[in-house]
Order: C-alpha cells, then structure tokens, then sequence
C-alpha cells in the first residue's frame, strides 16, 4: 500500500522547502511547480501552445516567466487561459507519478491542491503555514514578483485560514528545525498506519 501524502499552502509558505525535507526523509516527491516549469521549457508541452496564444511570452523557444507575469499583470485573464493549457497536462504527468509509485509513502506537492480538487486523490494532507505579514516579506524579498502580482496569486488561492482547516496537518515554518520535526512526526504517524508496521 502506498500513502499519498498531499502537501500544499499558499505562496510563499515554505512547501518546497518543506518538499525537500521529505525528500530527505526517503519520501517520493511529485512537485507540481516543478513540473510546470518543465511543461514551459524549450520542447516541453505547454511551450508550442504558449507561444502559439502568447508569442510576446517566449524567450529562446521557452516561456519567460517573467514576461508571462508582465501579461497576467495587464489582463489576468490571460492565467485563467493558462491554467486552462497546464493543468491537464501537469494531470496527466501527476497519473503517470501515482501509477508507477512504489514507495510507502509519495508526497504530492501542490499549490492549487484543494483548489483543484486533487485533496480527493491523497489519504492524508498537509499545509504548511506562516503569518501573513512573514509570508508577504519572503515572497517580496525574491525580488520578482511586484505587490500586485503577489496580491492578484493570493486572491486566486484558498485562504490559509480556511486550508489549515481543511488539513489533517499544520507544518509551521517559521524556523527550519521546526518544520523538520513536523515532517519526522508526520511520517512516524503514518509509518504507524501503514498495514505492514
Ligand atoms: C503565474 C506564473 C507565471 C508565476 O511564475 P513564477 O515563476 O513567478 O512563480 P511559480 O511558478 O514558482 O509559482 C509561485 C507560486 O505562485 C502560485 N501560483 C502559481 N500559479 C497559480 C495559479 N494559477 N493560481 C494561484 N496560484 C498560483 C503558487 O503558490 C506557486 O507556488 C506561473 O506560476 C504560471 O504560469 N502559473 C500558471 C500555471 C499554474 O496554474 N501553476 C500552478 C501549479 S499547477
Ligand atoms: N521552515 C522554514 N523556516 C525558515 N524559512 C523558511 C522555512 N521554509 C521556507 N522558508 C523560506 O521561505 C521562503 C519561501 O520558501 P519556499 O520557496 O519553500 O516556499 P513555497 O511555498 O514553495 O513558495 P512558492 O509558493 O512561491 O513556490 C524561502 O526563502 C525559504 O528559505
């Protein structure tokens, strides 16, 4: 039996950090934002039909992300048309994942996880967590997203509020060894479920 582990939370939370300490823990990880960054990439899937609607969003045969975020700024309808072009694809690569899994536990790390309904395909899920005012600082301090590319990402995603409700658990990642002792007791609580402990 393998346990899908869903692991989500608003921009800027710390779910790649929080990916990479399962990932250190042996858990397989399956990275939505990873994944679409490839679809994006010179010859991947998203990048023939991106330039084909967006030709002002190409550098070097790949999707500029930066311009991408030029374009949404201007018309966010422009992202509701990508999701459109993306999330099936970024589906059909996360099928293939869970269909080959063989680890007890895979994570799926996701943004849009209950946004997009993809909670119904995990036995348990998680959402890391941080205050407001830490979550803006660290988006900010990358130095590429404006305010207002930051505000328009958050009013498209499920408050924080109501996803902490929702989750089974709450990783708080205000500091990196807290975050990992809740990732170690995650894993030993579902090490417990698992039919063979
Ligand atoms: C908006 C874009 C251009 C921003 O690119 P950028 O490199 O600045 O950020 P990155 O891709 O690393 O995403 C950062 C975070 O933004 C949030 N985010 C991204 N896309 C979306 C979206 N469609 N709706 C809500 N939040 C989103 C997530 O929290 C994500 O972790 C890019 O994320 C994009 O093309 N998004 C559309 C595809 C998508 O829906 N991706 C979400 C995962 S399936
Ligand atoms: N547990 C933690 N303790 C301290 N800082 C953290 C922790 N987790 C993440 N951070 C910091 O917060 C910032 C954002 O982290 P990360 O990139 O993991 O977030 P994310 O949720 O994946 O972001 P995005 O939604 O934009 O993809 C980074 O600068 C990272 O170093």
């Amino acid at each position: 039996m393998t346990f899908v582990l869903g692991l989500t939370g608003s921009i800027g939370m710390g779910k790649s950090t929080t990916a990479q300490m399962f990932a250190d823990e042996g858990v397989s990880v399956w990275d939505a934002d990873a994944v679409v960054r490839e679809l994006y990439d010179v010859g991947g899937k998203a990048a023939d039909i991106v330039a084909q609607h967006y030709p002002d969003a190409m550098e070097n045969g790949a999707v500029s992300r930066e311009k991408l975020r030029g374009l949404i700024a201007d018309d966010p309808a422009v992202l509701d048309h990508l999701q459109k072009i993306v999330h099936p694809l970024v589906g059909a690569n996360r099928a293939e994942f869970l269909a080959t899994a063989e680890a007890p536990v895979v994570l799926l790390d996701i943004p849009l996880l209950f946004e997009t309904g993809t909670d119904n395909l995990c036995d348990g899920i998680a959402v890391v967590s941080v205050s407001a005012e830490e979550q803006r600082a660290r988006v900010l301090e990358r130095g590429e997203m404006s305010e207002a590319d930051f505000e328009l990402i958050l009013s498209r995603q499920m408050p924080d509020a109501e996803k902490r409700v929702r989750a089974r658990w709450v990783i708080l990642t205000q500091t990196l060894d807290a975050a990992r002792q809740s990732v170690k007791d995650i894993l030993a609580e579902i090490a417990k479920e698992l039919p063979d402990a």
